[in-house]
């Protein structure tokens, strides 16, 4: 099963690794960071960075983003493609939205002469009403410094037995989401995406609130619409409302990306 498409020179590998994903449903957010890759020239030329030395089998973070069937994956332009992740025949995880995904979009593939220190695997998680979700994985020591790469081609574990999350477990994988998404844009208006932060989309913020209405009580729920609102002054009347969509886990709409905007006048977005 192909995971993301536009890769160069994959390899087929079988994965190997599952039913390591035990403690961490969300990110080890002190474990790494983005930074450019010296060796990959143009726009994708980021990855992901072990700040630390990280043991074999730690889970490092979840492949978010917009859940899609067969049909929505075909029409993506390409250059959403990239962050597209095939978890089975029908269901696609779009991450082209780097304010809808995780620091894990930016994993990149070996190139030659490398090989793989990390791996997806797949787990179902009851709790947040999501079903089926992808988690990357190391699969050797990796020291400190070393880019966190895994095999596109690579099959998730499959079908590891079902995780359901404790309520205690959902708001805090929802406190370090929200500490994620403005982690996320602090690394955006640094880089080539700056404009990412003035084109959020209200829809974000609803799917983000609605999550959390699954998950806390009342009051934690207003706390984290304050965060929320603190991290995009302009999302404006939007950030509050809920969309019961997200939690039924079904497809939601594209929106606007910097992706498609850069490449709107080219050749390369046949969308
Ligand atoms: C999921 S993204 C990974 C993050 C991406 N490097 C970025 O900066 O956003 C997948 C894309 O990254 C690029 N990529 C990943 N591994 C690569 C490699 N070994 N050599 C060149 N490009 C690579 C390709 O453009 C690929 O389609």
């Amino acid at each position: 099963m192909a995971l993301f498409t536009q890769v160069p020179d994959c390899r087929f590998v079988v994965a190997s690794a599952r039913s390591v994903i035990g403690v961490s449903h969300d990110f080890q957010d002190d474990l790494f960071k983005v930074q450019k890759c010296p060796d990959i020239p143009g726009d994708r030329c980021y990855g992901l960075f072990a700040k630390h030395d990280i043991p074999s089998e730690t889970p490092l973070g979840e492949y978010i983003g917009t859940i899609l069937n067969r049909k929505q994956s075909e029409e993506l332009c390409e250059c959403k493609r990239v962050y597209l992740f095939q978890v089975s025949e029908n269901r696609y995880i779009d991450a082209s939205d780097p304010l809808n995904s995780s620091v894990i979009r930016y994993i990149n593939h070996p190139s030659d002469g490398e090989s793989s220190n990390a791996t997806f695997v797949k787990r179902a998680v009851k709790g947040l009403g999501v079903r089926w979700r992808i988690f990357a994985v190391t699969t050797r020591d990796i020291k400190a410094g070393e880019e966190l790469l895994c095999l596109y081609d690579e099959t998730p574990g499959d079908h590891d037995p079902t995780l359901t999350m404790s309520k205690r477990d959902a708001r805090s994988a929802l406190r370090k989401r929200t500490a994620e998404v403005a982690r996320l844009r602090d690394h955006l208006a640094e880089s080539r995406e700056a404009t990412e932060t003035q084109r959020l989309t209200a829809s974000y913020w609803k799917r983000q609130c609605s999550k959390i209405a699954a998950a806390v009580s009342h009051d934690e729920r207003q706390l984290f619409r304050r965060e929320i609102a603190k991290l995009l002054p302009s999302s404006g009347n939007d950030s509050g409302s809920a969309d019961s969509s997200a939690d039924r886990d079904e497809p939601t709409p594209l929106k606007l990306t910097p992706d498609n905007l850069r490449h709107s006048d080219s050749s390369e977005d046949t969308s």
